[in-house]
């Protein structure tokens, strides 16, 4: 039989360490303060940025090929494929590190690329599609996305509409009579980082476009212009679990692509084999950046910790910062949280020093969860 191992299956911390460092400074860590002790390391990822990276080191081939970025801009990026399933992940082409000099553009920024990555995969052949959906830069509904695909959108005198979601209060009329024909022959998963809906105070304008640099005159217009967009592609889409994932780019692939969604990181644990893994475990360490209420409407930890939880598996969770309660990371399936500000309470050097410091709380951790036999 195995030696019980400890399974370490974090998501990045955004912003400072990719989902890899994250595993291995938790894993110098805990071999520091129990030597020996056998840990595998299996990152993770929810839809959102290091989605494909998760699907090439789970054995699919790397595609590189043109697209456009954000604001338009030319960029390589790459989706992953093996056989005739395709792994698109939005943040590859329309992510917020792909601005340019990170300037935001919550306005006009568009998902166009992903769409230019779909095209490609389609053109390579895929007729699965599984596409990762999270860390956009764009409020766009996904209307980007479908030009791309050869859709049009009109405003009132019959005139394309510039990019962006602000633009979308002016739409009269979507024209799908161009789109790729081939499209129908694809079947769409969505993986989804967040369940939230399109409209209304979950959603995406008003939950994720602060944090793509929306001042709240700029969440007015775009909540307008997603509200728009849903009448007139079809408001019935606009509440199911997803839609508004991605600045709404759920939305579209849900309502025009004919998109099944599923919790990205369901998706992900299936196809990084997260179950073999969780075989023969006496501890899972999972986490991300920020452990917060977004943590519990879907994010990696989260499916991490039910997974775990239904396998009788205890699981603890490192972080960046811990904003939730003993309480919800209890109701969540977390028996504790370490978090980099437990160590330091300067957020500029738990950002600079993220990798020694997760050595230094997964020591910590490993004293409280690993001594005893
Ligand atoms: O891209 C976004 O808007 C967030 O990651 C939620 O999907």
């Amino acid at each position: 039989m195995n030696r019980p191992h400890v399974l370490v299956a974090p998501d990045k911390f955004k912003g400072s360490l990719t989902a890899g460092e994250v595993a291995d400074a938790v894993a110098a860590g805990i071999g520091s303060a129990v030597p020996g002790v056998p840990v595998r390391a299996l990152p993770v990822a929810d839809g959102g940025e290091g989605t494909v990276t998760a699907a090439v080191a789970a054995g699919f081939r790397r595609a590189e090929v043109p697209a456009r970025g954000p604001t338009g801009q030319p960029v390589t990026a790459s989706f992953a494929v093996s056989g005739t399933t395709a792994v698109v992940e939005l943040a590859e082409a329309s992510g917020l590190h792909r601005l340019p000099g990170d300037v935001p553009a919550p306005l006009t920024a568009s998902s166009t690329g992903t769409g230019d990555l779909i095209a490609a995969a389609v053109r390579s052949g895929a007729r699965r599609i599984v596409l990762g959906v999270g860390g956009s830069a764009c409020t766009d509904g996904g209307a980007g996305l479908l030009t791309a695909l050869g859709a049009r959108l009109l405003d009132s005198s019959g005139a394309d509409l510039p990019p962006g979601g602000a633009a979308l209060r002016d739409l009269d009329r979507l024209d799908l009579s161009g789109l790729d024909p081939a499209l129908s022959e694809v079947d769409f998963e969505l993986a989804c980082d967040v369940d939230s809906p399109l409209l209304g105070p979950h959603g995406a304008a008003a939950v994720y476009g602060p944090q793509k640099g929306a001042l709240p005159a700029a969440v007015r217009a775009l909540e307008d212009g997603l509200g728009r967009w849903a009448g007139i592609v079809g408001a019935g889409h606009a509440s199911r679990p997803g839609a508004g994932a991605a600045g709404g780019v759920g939305f579209a692939a849900l309502a025009v692509l004919g998109a099944r969604s599923r919790p990205g990181i369901e998706l992900l644990t299936e196809l990084l084999g997260f179950d073999d893994a969780l075989l023969d475990a006496r501890l899972v360490v999972t986490g991300e950046g920020s452990l917060d209420e977004q943590t519990l409407r879907g994010k990696a930890p989260a499916g991490v910790a039910a997974k775990a939880r239904k396998a009788a598996v205890p699981v603890v969770a490192v972080a960046g910062r811990c904003l939730l309660s003993p309480g919800a990371l209890r109701d969540a399936g977390f028996e504790a949280a370490y978090a980099l500000t437990d160590v330091e309470p300067d957020p500029a050097r738990c950002i600079a020093a993220a990798g020694p410091l997760l050595t230094t709380v997964s020591k910590r951790l490993a004293e409280d969860w690993l001594r005893s036999p």
